[in-house]
């Protein structure tokens, strides 16, 4: 019997010791808009980047993200991902997850964009077998052509970035759990992948997706999570989350 795909988190705490930060710009310094919180108390400063995370979060749902910058974002996607372990508290995950946050993890510039399409989807959890039975569609997606036997050192940063979002589009996770970051393609390429990415997230069970981009939230998302200073600031439908968002911003 296979247990459903889930993610539970209670209380967890994630922090971060800082062993080389310099004291003097640490005493005094005014609570910013941006980043998590900084306890000093301590002769090592901390960063709380997450404080008491509760979210059960089942099959089919689809979350964004939302939050200034040093919110908590990617550290919550650490954290439900297995990544990060929480400092306190509980994180329990069931099911297999393709954390996608830089998407040139797990790519080789010393072997082809063919051998890397293999390469990455072995380490996004798929099989050789998988892979390689889905090597063609990848490559015709990419349009790279004869740059597809060059190794991936002689690529564009934005040649990468086809290759890349080529593979990650291409598998099936059950918890998909995604960081933006795909900025460096050109306006065509993009409208590209958002089918295939919308595709994606229809074939997972679970997505949680961190992003900027309002356009981007609606297109794969119905929920929202605000991160503020490390803490759910608001779980809810996406439309209000944003909504209270945006207020709190003016
Ligand atoms: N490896 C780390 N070591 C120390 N502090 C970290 C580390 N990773 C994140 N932090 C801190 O944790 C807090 C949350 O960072 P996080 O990267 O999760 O924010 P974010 O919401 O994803 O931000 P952005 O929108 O800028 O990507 C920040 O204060 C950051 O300084």
């Amino acid at each position: 019997m296979t247990t459903a795909v889930g993610i539970e988190t209670q209380d967890a705490c994630v922090d971060f010791p800082i062993f080389d930060a310099k004291s003097r710009s640490l005493k005094k310094t005014v609570m910013g808009m941006v980043g998590g919180t900084i306890e000093s108390g301590s002769r090592v400063p901390i960063i709380e980047a997450l404080r008491d995370i509760n979210l059960t979060l089942q099959h089919g749902a689809r979350v964004g993200l939302v939050g200034h910058n040093g919110a908590g974002k990617s550290t919550l996607l650490r954290l439900l991902s297995g990544i990060y372990e929480p400092t306190r508290g509980t994180a329990t995950i069931r099911g297999r997850v393709a954390p996608i946050f830089d998407l040139g993890v797990g790519m080789d510039p010393e072997i082809s964009g063919l051998e890397n399409i293999v390469v990455r989807g072995l380490f996004l959890g798929m099989t050789r077998k998988q892979m390689e039975s889905r090597v063609d569609d990848i490559a015709e997606f990419t349009e790279l052509g004869d740059f597809l036997r060059m190794p991936l050192r002689t690529y564009s940063t934005g040649m990468r970035v086809r290759l890349a979002l080529g593979v990650v589009t291409s598998i099936d996770p059950e918890i998909l759990l995604l960081d933006e970051g795909i900025g460096a393609v050109d306006a065509a390429f993009l409208e590209k992948s958002k089918r295939r990415l919308s595709a994606l997230v229809d074939r997972a069970g679970l997505l949680v997706f961190a992003s900027h981009s309002d356009e981007f939230l609606r297109e794969l998302c119905d929920t929202a999570i605000w991160m503020e200073h490390g803490t759910i600031r608001e779980h809810g439908p996406l439309e209000d989350v944003l909504a209270s968002y945006r207020d709190a911003r003016r």
